[in-house]
């Protein structure tokens, strides 16, 4: 009798924890508890490791959509807008912190309810729905303490420092922030999405603009009065999302050996320059220019004044990096730059803007010049079509060759789901989209830039075009 998918998926998930426990063992360290506070561990990084975990991450779920009953599984997805309420409710009002210092033992709903300065009833009614769903933990009735899910929330600064300074509270808190950005103006727009999908208006961009602002795009938006704390806490998740690739995805040889010393590396829509700083640090004789607009660029002063507290050794002040206001809608201030690099910029834009966007850089472009993107490559659901680069799509839905049967060929929540919510995100916050190779290379045909090759590394690849 031939094997069943249900049993195949089964052994799957029962190899895949035989694996992940011996890693574990061999390296004398416990398996991380769920119910414990997260510590960085010596494995938390490893590939091998990882690629384990996401091909049991598909399986698992992949179990779980065939043994429960459709309707069941509808009655838990179409409700998600509360698991994200709740997650905003417990960051907005500090739980993760205010728990904190009780540890294992939990805090009473009393008690985080009055340091919240929320309703009591209504704490332990959220709190029970994220814990029923492995964030946070009810110890005994009512009593919640973190676990190794909801500690990640826990905010850098302490709650009487941000008492002092309101301003302060996501600075360094890169998983609070990203919370607070997608519970707070996401969520909202998200309500927009079949609206905007069904009405297919032409003079409103994106579902955002519906739900917040009919006219400005959310950067315009984030500069607006009243949304200081929202720019300052969707940098610092942006930054924490950026931290998270190994800096090597971006300072590799492949893409920077045939510089010259002094060769001009312009970072459009670079941010405050965080993968510039990885890049000086790699390739200190380089020349580089960090470009966004004027409220980020001078978000960028502060970062690099903090990073370089001795100020003689700061790239900004040594002219090495310069921060330069430039809204890539207009032609670049700076000609026949070696490299054009742009790292997660045109996922937050439709096609026709991309357009704009990159024929701006190839007017400014020398015959050498190359464009190098740093984007999420969007795997089908389904094997790739056979061709060029077939090998690279193949490569972007896992990292390791093709999926296990029965798994989905983007292994479903394990990576899939990472890139389909950002495709989500993209869409809802600005018209949008998370792309697949042949659609990035759509978007370089229509505008005189070449693919030339794509190197995979996780959920990051690098994109290299060259002018044509
Ligand atoms: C998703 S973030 C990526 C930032 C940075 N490349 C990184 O990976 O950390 C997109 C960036 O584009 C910038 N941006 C948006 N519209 C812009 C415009 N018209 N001109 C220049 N930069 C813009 C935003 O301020 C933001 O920093």
């Amino acid at each position: 009798m031939s094997i069943t998918p249900l049993t195949e998926l089964g052994n799957i998930v029962t190899s895949s924890i035989q694996t992940l426990e011996a890693a574990y063992a061999k390296s004398g360290i416990p398996y991380p508890s769920l119910d414990e506070p997260f510590k960085p561990g010596p494995l938390d990084d490893d590939f091998a490791l990882g690629q384990t975990t996401r091909v049991l991450i598909a399986a698992a779920y992949q179990i779980i959509a065939t043994v429960r009953g459709p309707m069941e599984t509808i009655q838990d997805y179409a409700p998600a807008m509360y698991l994200s309420s709740s997650l905003g409710v417990a960051v907005e009002s500090n739980i993760p912190d205010i728990v904190k210092d009780s540890g294992l033992q939990g805090l009473d709903t009393r008690d985080i309810a009055a340091k919240a300065g929320i309703d009591e009833s209504k704490t332990a009614r959220i709190l029970r729905y994220l814990a029923s769903r492995h964030v946070f933990r009810e110890v005994t009735p009512n009593v919640f303490a973190n676990n190794r899910i909801s500690s990640v929330l826990v905010k850098a600064h302490s709650l009487e420092e941000i008492k002092k300074n309101p301003k302060i509270k996501y600075e360094g808190s890169p998983a609070a922030a990203f919370v607070g950005h997608l519970t707070d103006e996401s969520l909202k727009s998200a309500a927009y999405i079949s609206k905007f999908i069904e009405e297919n208006p032409t003079d409103i961009a994106a579902p955002f603009n519906m739900a917040l602002d009919p006219t400005a795009d959310m950067w315009t938006w984030y500069e607006k009065p009243g949304n200081d704390l929202r720019l300052i806490r969707f940098s610092s998740a942006m930054k924490g999302s950026g931290d998270r690739f190994p800096p090597d995805s971006f300072t590799k040889d492949i893409y920077w050996k045939d510089l010259k010393p002094d060769s001009v590396v312009v970072d459009v829509g670079g941010s405050v320059g965080s993968v510039t700083h990885l890049l000086v640090k790699a390739f200190p004789d380089l020349k580089y220019v960090v470009q966004d607009l004027p409220k980020v660029i001078g978000q960028a002063h502060e970062y690099w004044k903090a990073q370089y507290p001795d100020e003689a050794s700061n790239p900004v002040k040594t002219s090495r990096v310069t921060l330069q206001p430039h809204n890539f809608f207009f032609p670049q201030p700076i000609p026949n730059a070696s490299v054009y690099m742009m790292r997660f910029v045109l996922h937050d834009w439709p096609a026709s803007k991309c357009h704009t966007i990159l024929n701006h850089l190839r007017a400014a472009a020398s015959k050498t010049t190359k464009l190098i993107l740093f984007e999420a490559i969007m795997p089908y659901a389904c094997p790739p079509p056979d061709g060029p680069f077939s090998r690279e799509m193949e490569a972007s839905a896992g990292g390791a060759g093709k999926a296990p049967w029965p798994l989905l060929s983007n292994l479903g929540l394990g990576v899939g789901g990472f890139h389909t919510m950002f495709d989500m995100q993209m869409m809802t916050m600005f018209n949008g989209q998370e792309r697949t190779l042949p659609e990035f290379s759509e978007l370089g045909r229509k505008t005189g830039w070449q693919l030339q090759s794509v190197h995979v590394d996780g959920p990051l690849s690098g994109i290299v075009f060259v002018p044509v």
